[in-house]
């Protein structure tokens, strides 16, 4: 081996990537992070300064998981003496959960109960007096999961990128990947350098299926543009996160079949992010000139019916990306021919708060360890009818 050789290569220095090699590396594996553009940037799925921390889900797996990644978010706050989210007594804003009384609502409430996670039901009469501000739809039902808050993602991936490198990790950035040659030594070409290892984990965001076209294989992902609104509050503090004002998703509605969703104005003074929990497809290296507003149309009607302390205009729109799987659920697995290269991709909208977990799966199966949870719902063979591969 030469001094360019690596236990384990990494690319994409998303947040998935960033808590890969950071696991790898305290498991004293030589590591190398590759990214294609200068860090930071704001091209991918995990820019930007906040997400949704949150135990509320339809699926015991998830909720399981967000067990143990409370507590790693915590450890690496921790580590690297910095604070990652909002959720520390007084700040912890909780989710308010809204939608109509039958339906997905009564799952994420069962699934919320059978866990034991502390909830709140807000019955409808009570309703104004704890989320004044909101018009709770007719027909729906509501609760708080009190877990839930704001994590800070660009600082979370300045952090875990930090801790990576403390680590003796190697970060080569603004290095694209344009080619990968498996085999029992991977080796990994960029626009400026070759560099091989025994093992590699692509996690690309939207990109995964054009780095995958190297080894044989293309996942049924889709990549959407989400618009990232922000709306001015009427009278400034109303949603404010220091106001203790919720995170929020509202399962279903009148104006939409997909879930809508906000966070409290935190990062943006006066200025509440609320955002359709889906878009238009694009491809992401023409992002940009995907112009479709359809979801800020549903977006005005309901927050003029349900917020309407707000502007309904938003005043800041910014541009992310999700990376959807057919069943909205993750891939992380070994490649099915190649079982040095380890995949996670197709985070669906949802991947953030998993990323210390997800950054430990993908080391375990890289190391060939038993991973720590059933990864069955994750697996690729899933797709069998839809992957271009010899499954
Ligand atoms: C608007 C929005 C709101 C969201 N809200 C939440 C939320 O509230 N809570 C939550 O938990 N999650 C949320 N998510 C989802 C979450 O942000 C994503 O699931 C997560 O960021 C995905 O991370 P990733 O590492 O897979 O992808 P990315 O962040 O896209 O990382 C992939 C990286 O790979 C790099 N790359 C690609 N190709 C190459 C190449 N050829 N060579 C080198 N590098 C390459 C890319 O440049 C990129 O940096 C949200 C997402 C969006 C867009
Ligand atoms: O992962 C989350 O918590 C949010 C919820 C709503 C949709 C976007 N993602």
């Amino acid at each position: 081996m030469s001094s360019q050789d690596y236990d384990c290569i990494v690319i994409g220095a998303g947040v998935q990537g960033s808590f890969t090699a950071y696991n790898l590396a305290k498991n004293n594996k030589k590591t190398l992070l590759l990214e294609q553009f200068v860090l930071p940037h704001s091209r991918g799925s995990s820019h930007g300064q906040t997400r949704i921390i949150r135990k509320a889900y339809d699926e015991d797996y998830y909720t399981h998981m967000m067990e143990e990644c409370y507590q790693l978010w915590s450890q690496l706050e921790k580590e690297a003496n910095v604070k990652l989210y909002r959720t520390s007594s007084l700040r912890r804003t909780g989710l308010l959960v809204m939608g109509p009384e039958q339906g997905d609502y009564q799952v994420f409430k069962s699934t919320l109960e059978r866990n034991k996670v502390p909830i709140v039901i807000l019955p409808r009469e009570e309703f104004s007096q704890h989320i004044p501000h909101v018009n709770l739809s007719q027909g729906n039902a509501a609760l708080v999961d009190t877990t839930a808050g704001v994590l800070y993602a660009d600082r979370t991936l300045k952090t875990v990128q930090g801790q990576f490198q403390k680590l003796g990790g190697v970060i080569k950035d603004g290095q694209k990947v344009i080619d990968i040659t498996p085999g029992s030594v991977v080796t990994v070409t960029t626009v400026s350098g070759v560099y091989r290892a025994k093992r590699l984990v692509i996690t690309a965001g939207p990109w995964a299926n054009t780095l995958l076209s190297h080894t044989g294989l293309q996942l049924p992902l889709q990549v959407i543009k989400i618009n990232v609104c922000y709306w001015r509050e009427k009278i400034p503090g109303s949603y404010n996160v220091q106001h203790r004002f919720p995170c929020f998703i509202q399962l279903e509605s009148e104006e939409a079949k997909h879930h809508i969703y906000g966070l409290p104005s935190n990062e943006y003074p006066g200025l509440m992010k609320i955002c359709y929990h889906t878009g238009a497809e694009t491809d992401p290296d023409e992002r940009d000139r995907q112009t479709d507003r359809g979801d800020i149309d549903i977006l005005q009607r309901y927050i003029t019916r349900c917020f309407p302390g707000l502007v309904p205009i938003p005043a800041v729109v910014e541009s992310c990306m999700y990376t959807v799987t057919p069943d909205n659920h993750f891939v992380l697995d070994l490649h099915p021919t190649h079982s040095n290269i380890v995949i996670g991709a197709g985070f669906s909208g949802h991947g953030f708060k998993f990323g210390p977990i997800v950054g430990k799966l993908l080391c375990e199966l890289s190391q060939g360890e038993v991973p720590s949870y059933d990864l069955s719902p994750f697996r690729i063979r899933r797709f069998q009818a839809h992957s271009k591969s010899a499954l």
